[in-house]
């Protein structure tokens, strides 16, 4: 690549060249050659072609959010869903959104809140797992004790036991799909909001564990195919109830690593096609992985040594009756292992093959942006850049942020995939409510 206009280039210049020479390359499958493209310009252009466009992912961002009226109904059993996607990713990026829409997510996801429990994907409409993580995650984000006050943990605790099956596996909804994900959604909202007790963890563990397959990855159920979404879920919830050393850590942390393709994003699993939002859920993993070494450790010696791991627990304090903790704990503790994929190159992927210069993200190049990718672009990309952080509230080194500092993004606890001093904030909250069931 000349690089000899350099000296005249215009941020618009260099942006032009971006979005057509890049794009058409990436949408060709070409993405090695962007990579060498990136290597022979100056630093200059280098630093312009690496931006993350906040601004204008902001002004997307927004214009979202503001589409959400009731009359704009768009993906109607979805709005809790957009609501968390959206102002996540504007919390991620450092923005604000403001009293009045705050209070219009309030009032509206009160709206989505069952008088039996839980959160419907719209007014009126049956609840489900998922939005109920949704909304719950939304509220937790916006962060203000009104938003705080509006979720009736009684009621949402009786939805998330009556959504307990025999088997220790959770069902979405009633008479729904049981799953990972649901045992996730159910753990990590019980889990936020001081929910979490034995009733509700009894027996889940064994049925992630049986969703674990051959190839080390955790699928949707048993018997499927391992999964990133899934090995995200099961992690998190085997995390969230202390049980993770159950699972083969060598075998899931084997199957992860081989998942960052030679375009340097995320497949979901063996022989798909690399993703944008695998960012979050396959670079979450790492997240994980990084705070739970030791455990993996005595694994792998257990290996050749006839050490069992099955008696090590990431925290002492679960059989105090403190299980809701444990989110608070894994986050505090000392990161000791550097991460275990290749976290530059992972930004290099989202920033150039993901990132729509006119605000947004997608899976890939040639694939249109959305609100769900933008969200898991932008909370891998912050994974990745948090990834050398060994201790809480340190800020990353410049050498860990690819492009610009100005890049820095927030950073998210990676068991919720709340921004971190938001969760905090929640957690001090709902720390002096008690279990009154
Ligand atoms: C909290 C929560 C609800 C988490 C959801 C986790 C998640 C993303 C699960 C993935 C589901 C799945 C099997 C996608 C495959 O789609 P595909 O076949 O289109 O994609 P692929 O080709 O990349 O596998
Ligand atoms: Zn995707």
């Amino acid at each position: 690549m000349d690089d000899s206009s350099d000296s005249t280039a215009t941020p618009l210049r260099a942006t032009v060249w971006t979005t057509t020479q890049l794009d058409q390359l990436a949408t060709e499958k070409r993405v090695v050659e962007i990579y060498e493209i990136l290597n022979g310009v100056s630093p200059r252009t280098r630093s312009l072609m690496l931006e993350l466009w906040k601004e204008r992912h902001l002004e997307y961002l927004m214009d979202g959010l503001m589409r959400l009226s009731p009359s704009h109904q768009v993906l109607d059993a979805n709005r809790p869903w957009l609501c968390y996607w959206i102002l996540h990713s504007i919390t991620l990026l450092g923005g604000n959104i403001g009293s009045d829409v705050e209070d219009r997510i309030i009032n509206f996801l009160s709206r989505c809140q069952d008088k039996n429990g839980g959160y419907c994907g719209g007014p009126g409409q049956l609840p489900h797992l998922a939005t109920t993580y949704a909304a719950v995650n939304t509220l937790l984000t916006l962060g203000s004790e009104k938003a705080f006050s509006s979720i009736n943990r009684d009621t949402l605790y009786g939805f998330l036991l009556k959504r307990k099956d025999p088997s220790g596996s959770y069902r979405m909804h009633d008479g729904g799909e049981m799953d990972v994900r649901a045992c996730y959604t159910v753990l990590s909202v019980a889990s936020c909001l001081n929910l979490l007790d034995e009733k509700l963890v009894d027996n889940v563990g064994n049925y992630i564990l049986s969703c674990q397959t051959y190839e080390g990855g955790i699928a949707g159920e048993p018997g499927s195919e391992a999964h990133g979404g899934y090995t995200f879920c099961g992690l998190a919830a085997m995390i969230l109830i202390d049980e993770v050393n159950k699972l083969d850590l060598p075998r899931l942390i084997d199957w992860v690593a081989f998942r960052q393709g030679v375009e340097c994003g995320f497949q979901g699993r063996t022989n798909k096609l690399v993703d944008g939002c695998y960012s979050f859920w396959q670079g979450g993993i790492f997240a994980f992985i990084q705070k739970i070494i030791p455990i993996v450790d005595q694994q792998s010696e257990s290996l050749y040594a006839t050490k069992s791991a099955k008696d090590i627990n990431l925290c002492s304090n679960k059989h105090e009756g403190q299980l809701s903790n444990i989110g608070m704990t894994f986050i505090s503790k000392q990161t000791d292992c550097d991460p275990l994929f290749q976290s530059i190159a992972l930004q290099q992927y989202i920033i150039l093959c993901s990132q729509v210069l006119e605000g947004g993200f997608k899976d890939k190049p040639g694939k249109s942006r959305d609100y769900y990718h933008s969200c898991y672009c932008l909370s891998g990309l912050s994974v990745c850049q948090y990834s050398w952080v060994k201790d809480i509230g340190c800020l990353p080194l410049p050498n860990a942020v690819l492009g610009p500092f100005s890049n820095l993004l927030e950073s998210t606890h990676p068991l919720h995939n709340i921004v971190l001093n938001k969760y905090f904030k929640a957690y001090e909250f709902f720390s002096r409510s008690s279990l009154q069931h």
